[in-house]
């Protein structure tokens, strides 16, 4: 491995999008693990190897895993020169994934079963055969996304993880949860893996799974339903543009799916005590959020009532593992169903987090909150006036609640519970993730934030104006 390899890597880091820490100085990157990925890649010139990085700060705070795999030749094929991340020692060194020569070995690496060095490279049990051989047509996904995904062959999804927690990630786990109990039906089918050991503690590198073609991804589908609308100009119950019965079955989908994560993963009920705790992280959480966005300054006194609300009338909740970060982008619409991806939570999450019992309604308020998301992002896109039309702010709005409406009913229909008879947990907890919304996109996405920030201000004066029903909140 070239000797300046670190070095130029914490160069390279914090322009990948995948790069977590973003805004954080590195002190210093050091190759934790490199697991050369096939010897057969010799052949063809080429070294495939994986890295792992663990990347220290200059502010102190805690390091960081990251994985990156590297190929290094002496000489590269016009098709990887975008992928180069430098020239040293007389190789070029690239991002391995942009190679279907090194992806393509990974993948027939997990179909036969390799070990490499600490990584287990495995295919799941009763998963069907994965191609042990053959060319493989390898392309990045090509979305936004906070890991690395490849397609091979239009079949299989090869998803890395770029940032690396020691555990087995969720990813991997609750779609094998799932598929104990029966309840895998609404989730792209698990087909292996690439496992090892991080710091004592068995780590997952990557995970394929079924690519799901002929798909399409619900924040697609949502967007073209209120473009629709407003093409019409018309109330969504008489126009195209009506989300509703997708919506509906989208609840159906999600009820089902938190049914078998409880058989698989079992329930608890969270007393007081408890409820006092997740509201104290609520109140962390806009917290920290205040420190960096002013905006939600004023609306903390309004949400503060909320929270205490809460503590005080709440007296139990149930709760069991959940998915964690459900929004429209997680779920792809196949000709015939709905299907949720994605498992890992929300992407800063420690692993402690992703593991904990959370209350079901945790992922029905981030879905309520993505078609709020869907309905008004057309008012931040560029060259929308700074002034939206009032007649446009009214559709989109009755776009978002109907919806809404339908995928609480519809979650209601299979899980006998509507979420909107939880009015202030749901309340409570659609206004924490509209709080970290707001985070996630001043750092991502800044041009977005005034999203979830509005939505702040609508629900701090909806608990201002007194109201008690969750439906209000919509
Ligand atoms: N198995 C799959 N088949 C087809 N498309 C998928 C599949 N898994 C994910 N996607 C698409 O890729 C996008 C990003 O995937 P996701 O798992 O959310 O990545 P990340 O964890 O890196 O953010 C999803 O929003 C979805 O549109
Ligand atoms: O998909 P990820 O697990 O990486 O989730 C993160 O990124 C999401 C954006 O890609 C972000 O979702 C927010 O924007 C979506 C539209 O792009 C919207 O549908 C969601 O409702 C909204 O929360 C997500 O919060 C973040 O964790």
């Amino acid at each position: 491995m070239p000797a300046r390899l670190p070095l130029v890597l914490a160069a390279w880091l914090p322009r990948q999008r995948w790069f977590a820490a973003k805004g954080r100085v590195i002190d210093e990157v050091a190759v934790e693990q490199h697991i050369p990925l096939d010897d057969r890649l010799a052949e063809g010139g080429c070294l495939g190897l994986l890295l792992t990085l663990r990347v220290a700060f200059a502010d102190g705070g805690p390091a960081e895993l990251y994985q990156v795999p590297i190929g290094l030749r002496s000489a590269l094929p016009p098709a990887l020169e975008p992928a180069v991340i430098a020239a040293l020692d007389g190789l070029v060194c690239y991002d391995a994934l942009a190679d279907p020569e090194i992806t393509a070995a990974v993948l027939h690496g997990i179909a036969t079963g390799r070990t490499l060095g600490d990584l287990r490279l495995r295919a799941e049990p009763g998963a069907g055969r994965l191609p042990a051989s053959g060319t493989r047509v390898s392309r990045p996904l090509g979305v936004e996304q906070s890991n690395s995904s490849v397609v091979l062959d239009e079949r299989y999804l090869l998803k890395f993880f770029r940032r690396l927690q020691p555990g087995v990630n969720q990813e991997l786990e609750l779609p094998r949860a799932l598929l104990e109990v029966g309840g895998a039906g609404h989730v792209p089918a698990i087909l292996g893996s690439a496992e090892g050991t991080l710091d004592g503690r068995p780590v997952t590198y990557a995970v394929v799974q079924h690519y799901v073609a002929n798909a399409a991804d619900g924040w697609s589908m949502a967007l073209g339903s209120v473009r629709d609308l407003l093409a019409g100009g018309q109330v969504p119950d008489q126009a195209g543009g009506d989300f509703a019965s997708e919506a509906r079955r989208l609840g159906h989908t999600v009820a089902e799916v938190h049914d078998g994560l409880a058989r698989a993963r079992g329930t608890r009920v969270l007393g007081r005590e408890g409820i006092v705790a997740v509201v104290g992280e609520m109140r962390a959480r806009l917290e920290q959020a205040r420190r960096h966005i002013s905006a939600l300054d004023r609306h903390a006194g309004s949400l503060d009532v909320l929270f205490t609300a809460v503590e005080s009338a709440v007296d139990e909740v149930t709760i069991q593992r959940v998915h964690g970060d459900l929004h429209l982008g997680q779920v792809l619409r196949t000709p015939t169903d709905w299907l949720l991806v994605d498992f890992e939570g929300e992407p800063a999450a420690t692993q402690d987090e992703r593991l904990r019992m959370r209350s079901p309604l945790r992922d029905v308020a981030g879905m309520l909150r993505s078609f709020d998301y869907a309905a008004h992002h057309q008012f931040i896109e560029p060259g929308h006036p700074a002034v939206p039309d009032p007649a446009a702010v009214r559709l989109a709005d009755e776009w978002s609640r109907r919806s809404q409406a339908a995928f609480c009913e519809g979650y209601a229909e299979r899980s006998g519970a509507d979420p909107r008879d939880q009015p202030l947990l749901l309340r409570a907890l659609l206004a924490d993730k509209a709080v970290y919304e707001a985070v996630y996109e001043s750092r991502w996405r800044p041009h977005w934030a005034s999203l979830p920030v509005a939505a702040v201000r609508r629900y701090a004066r909806e608990i201002a104006s007194g109201s008690p029903r969750a439906h209000d909140f919509f």
